[in-house]
């Protein structure tokens, strides 16, 4: 039995995860935290601040994180501090946040830490990256659309992609949005939008002369992204204490 505990677990991604571990015959739900008391499919979920007694208390094997960043760096500190294996899905981290979390994380506690937890998405990065490698002389445009609530832009999958770009192509300006004179140069155009209920989509536009290719993205459900975290959860109990990706975990 993998034993887990959900932190954000009365949010969107941490119902939906609760869910899925609840039903799972081979894992127990043992509780969750969040800013507010309540309940998880029955478990009890705590306060933040009592999160050190209540990974002692429970014992889990996984703390799943999909919180927002600067919830998420106690989090996993207090996770690598009670030898608790973790996944992070949380997005919008500083470089100063990352370099944080390695420091807790590296030779403590594993830990999956993804952008994105939907196998689509991690075969759409390798597709990325191979377009990028055949087609680095077209122009490149990043697309991303996200519900009107989500707290980060652009989103954690879209840095992801950049960063891909970036690691294929060598280090290019990014611009965000235009507006006014827009001769385009040598850059990487960034595109975010916002609104009702969309749940994720991701595209990157090679625009070349006389055709384009797009590679794009679309998730239907949260239950996608929740999949993908509890398998992580299930890979990741016993690994080595180190920092993971969901690559590692599909053996992409
Ligand atoms: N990697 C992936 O595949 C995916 C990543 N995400 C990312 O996951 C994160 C959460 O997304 P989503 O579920 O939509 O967001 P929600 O706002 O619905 O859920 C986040 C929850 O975390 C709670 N929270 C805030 N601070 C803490 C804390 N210190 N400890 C515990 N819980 C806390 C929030 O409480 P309150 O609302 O009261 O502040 C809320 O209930 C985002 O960063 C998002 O980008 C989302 C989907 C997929
Ligand atoms: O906040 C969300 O909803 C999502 N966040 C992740 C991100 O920032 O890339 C993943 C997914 O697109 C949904």
């Amino acid at each position: 039995m993998v034993k887990v505990v959900i932190s954000g677990a009365l949010g969107r991604m941490g119902t939906n995860i609760g869910r899925i571990v609840d039903e799972a015959p081979d894992m127990e739900l043992v509780g969750g935290i969040d800013v507010r008391e309540g309940t998880l499919f029955g478990t009890e979920v705590v306060p933040a601040a009592e999160i050190d007694a209540f990974l002692k208390e429970k014992k889990p094997d996984a703390l799943i994180d999909f919180t927002v960043a600067a919830a998420a760096v106690e989090n996993i500190k207090a996770a690598a501090r009670n030898d608790v294996a973790l996944i992070v899905g949380t997005t919008g981290f500083s470089p100063e946040q990352r370099t944080t979390i390695a420091s807790a994380v590296e030779g403590h506690v594993p830990a999956v830490i993804s952008s994105n937890f939907s196998v689509g998405v991690n075969i759409f990065w390798k597709l990325v990256r191979e377009a990028a490698r055949e087609l680095g002389d077209y122009d490149i445009e990043v697309t991303e659309a996200h519900h009107r609530y989500k707290k980060d832009a652009p989103s954690g999958t879209a840095k992801t992609i950049l960063e891909i770009l970036d690691q294929e192509l060598g280090s290019r300006e990014k611009v965000y949005g235009r507006v006014g004179e827009t001769e385009r140069k040598d850059e990487i155009g960034v595109h975010v939008i916002r609104g009702g209920d969309i749940v994720g989509d991701h595209s990157v536009l090679f625009a070349g002369n006389f055709e384009c290719i797009e590679i794009s993205h679309r998730a239907y459900d949260r239950a996608v992204f929740a999949q993908g975290a509890v398998r992580a959860a299930r890979w990741v109990v016993g690994r080595e204490p180190r920092i993971y990706d969901m690559q590692d975990v599909l053996g992409l």
